[in-house]
């Protein structure tokens, strides 16, 4: 796969600054889908295409959308990048780790997902990922500026070579995110009416399903099996004497 089937997305960017560098950085490494979520800054007015400099096209062709879930339409791999290392139960990977299983045949199209310059990424929108990435720093300071963690995970993308994978898979068949992510709401809103989930325990319960199933690497008809199962035990359970 090439990296210019790879999105960049940006999540809730509040510096004109960065995003115009963020375009530069992107086209100087061919990369040239940008998606922006919710953007708080102009970036397309003149602070942005003087740090963009020749990559105005980037920023011109630039999506903008409501939600993540938005700008995840059609993906079928996701990785999120966070600074973070405490309070984070699922493992973290380097870029040399994970980049080469984002540009394998069956994740296309895939994205990068980098989150806001004050707080990054919320718990909720990394759980639309199915890897983390953190970006290696000195231990006494590891978050980056927005933009020098796009420069250096579009370098280590443009190494990065994918891995060959044995499958019987046609790519083709593998679950968009949007697919799964249906299925994730589904099950929960199940779970949450049997009682095996509660609403405070409902988001960590959640992600342990969301680990197993990222491993699984679903295909559609496996969803659409997946949620058939679901249907029929909502529809048993309002049948009396089923319960
Ligand atoms: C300035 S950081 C936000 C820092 C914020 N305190 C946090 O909780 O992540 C903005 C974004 O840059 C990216 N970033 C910064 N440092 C990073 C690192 N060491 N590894 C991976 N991504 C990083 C992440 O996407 C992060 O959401």
């Amino acid at each position: 796969m090439n990296v210019s089937e790879v999105k960049i997305i940006l999540v809730e960017p509040g510096g004109a600054l960065n995003v115009g560098s963020i375009a530069r950085v992107m086209k100087n490494f061919a990369l040239h889908q940008l998606v922006l979520v919710n953007p708080q800054c102009d970036y397309l007015g003149e602070e942005a295409t003087r740090m963009a400099v020749h990559a105005k096209d980037v920023l011109e062709s630039a999506v903008s959308v409501a939600t993540l879930p938005q700008a995840l339409q059609g993906c079928k791999r996701a990785i999120a990048t966070t600074a973070r290392t405490r309070d984070f139960n699922s493992p973290l990977q380097s870029p040399r780790e994970v980049l080469p299983w984002l540009l394998e045949a069956s994740a296309q199209p895939a994205a990068l997902i980098f989150g806001r310059e004050d707080r990054g990424l919320s718990n909720e929108e990394l759980n639309y990922a199915q890897k983390f990435m953190r970006i290696p720093t000195d231990a006494g300071y590891a978050s980056l500026n927005l933009a020098s963690a796009v420069a250096i995970s579009c370098y280590e993308l443009a190494q990065s070579q994918p891995h060959t994978v044995e499958t019987n898979i046609d790519d083709k068949e593998i679950a968009s995110l949007e697919v799964v992510e249906a299925y994730y709401k589904q099950l929960e809103s199940l779970l949450l009416s049997i009682e095996y989930l509660y609403p405070h325990t409902a988001s960590s319960r959640m992600e342990k399903f969301r680990q197993l199933y990222n491993r699984a690497q679903l295909q559609t008809q496996e969803v659409a099996m997946l949620r058939g199962i679901l249907r029929q035990m909502q529809w048993a359970l309002t049948q009396p004497g089923k319960s």
